[in-house]
């Protein structure tokens, strides 16, 4: 079946200025009406050349308890790399629509890739403003360098190089929220697969929209895998849920947005939070975001962590197969 791209739809929306019915949200789901105006605590901020191992411990600790989402400054990966990362990737948004559907993605196994928009509509029939390209960045056994996209000539030099950096960052922080929680350093990371740890990249294209107070880019979900390093680019979007209202998370320039998936809330029996959050879209701009799902391969178990679970902290949540998980979710039935 050939899917509408939401990028041909807003092209014709902003020529006639119409906003597709489909796209409008109910209500209790308009970014109009339900984005929280008054004084709102920003995300955490964490900046890693200034905490020591401690502090860092304490202060992701804490962040991912609190809120399940952070950012993260002075990290390592060179704004250069972000730069390039990002410029790969809108280019080949910005390639004719034909390209671009060569890459089409097949929507059968969980771990599809390529180029897409979601084909089925949410609850209440609504569709969410948003294309995508879905793609494996590590570990090398799981990357297919055929779905990637030849186009810009250098997608692939740019990818390869954040991978690089971003493996590094993606270690250093499963072992801070290991220490978070008492335990070994490399507990979390060897629980989620060790070296098969599975990263994904996912490019976020949110096209201009006539009415993004009607509308929402992604909607409101948790990510199902462990965790999630996110860049964005300059137009903001990303809102997250705190204390019953959605907040805007402030743009920070070069900051990587780290979120808590839901693997990891329960190999933490639920010390640490899953973040809830969706995105609005602009009337002017493309926002675009590069989210990385970090998560186990499909035949892991993942249950709370034993060392975690006793007669005072019972077990919250049933271990299961990531797969049997990601199925779960993916089709909307209880876990
Ligand atoms: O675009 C964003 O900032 C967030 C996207 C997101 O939450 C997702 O793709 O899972
Ligand atoms: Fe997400």
């Amino acid at each position: 079946m050939e899917a509408e791209r939401v990028q041909v739809i807003a092209s014709v929306c902003a020529a006639n200025g119409a906003m597709p019915p489909e796209f409008i949200r109910s209500e209790h789901e308009q970014p109009g009406i339900t984005t929280f105006r008054g004084p709102a605590p920003e995300i955490p901020v964490i900046d890693l050349a200034v905490a020591d191992q401690d502090h860092l411990t304490i202060a992701v600790a804490e962040a991912s308890r609190e809120w399940g989402i952070f950012q993260l400054l002075n990290h390592g990966i060179p704004e250069e790399v972000l730069r390039e990362l990002q410029r790969v990737g809108k280019e080949f948004f910005e390639l004719p629509q034909e390209e671009k559907e060569m890459y089409a993605m097949d929507y059968k196994p969980e771990s599809s890739e390529g180029y897409g928009t979601k084909l089925q509509k949410e609850l209440e029939g609504k569709k969410a403003w948003v294309d995508f390209f879905f793609h494996y960045l590590s570990p090398p056994a799981r990357v297919n360098h055929a779905i990637w996209p030849k186009k810009p000539a250098d997608y692939r030099k740019a990818n390869e190089e954040y991978v690089k950096h971003l493996v590094g960052l993606v270690d250093k922080m499963l072992m801070t929220l290991s220490r978070g929680l008492g335990l070994g350093e490399h507990v979390l990371k060897e629980e989620l697969g060790g070296d098969g740890l599975e990263l994904r990249l996912k490019i976020n294209y949110y096209p201009p929209c006539p009415r993004p107070d009607l509308a929402l880019g992604v909607v409101a979900h948790t990510d199902m895998c462990a965790i999630t390093f996110l860049v964005p680019n300059l137009v903001p979007g990303l809102q997250v849920f705190k204390d019953e209202h959605w907040i805007d998370v402030n743009f920070i320039p070069n900051a990587v947005i780290v979120h808590i998936g839901d693997q990891i809330e329960i190999l933490s029996n639920g010390t640490y939070k899953s973040v809830l959050h969706r995105t609005t879209v602009n009337k002017e701009k493309a926002r675009m975001s590069w989210p990385v799902f970090c998560a186990p391969p499909g035949e892991m178990v993942i249950g709370p962590l034993q060392q975690l679970v006793g007669d005072e902290s019972p077990a919250k949540y049933k271990p299961k197969k990531y797969k049997d998980y990601a199925y779960c979710k993916l089709n909307k039935l209880p876990q």
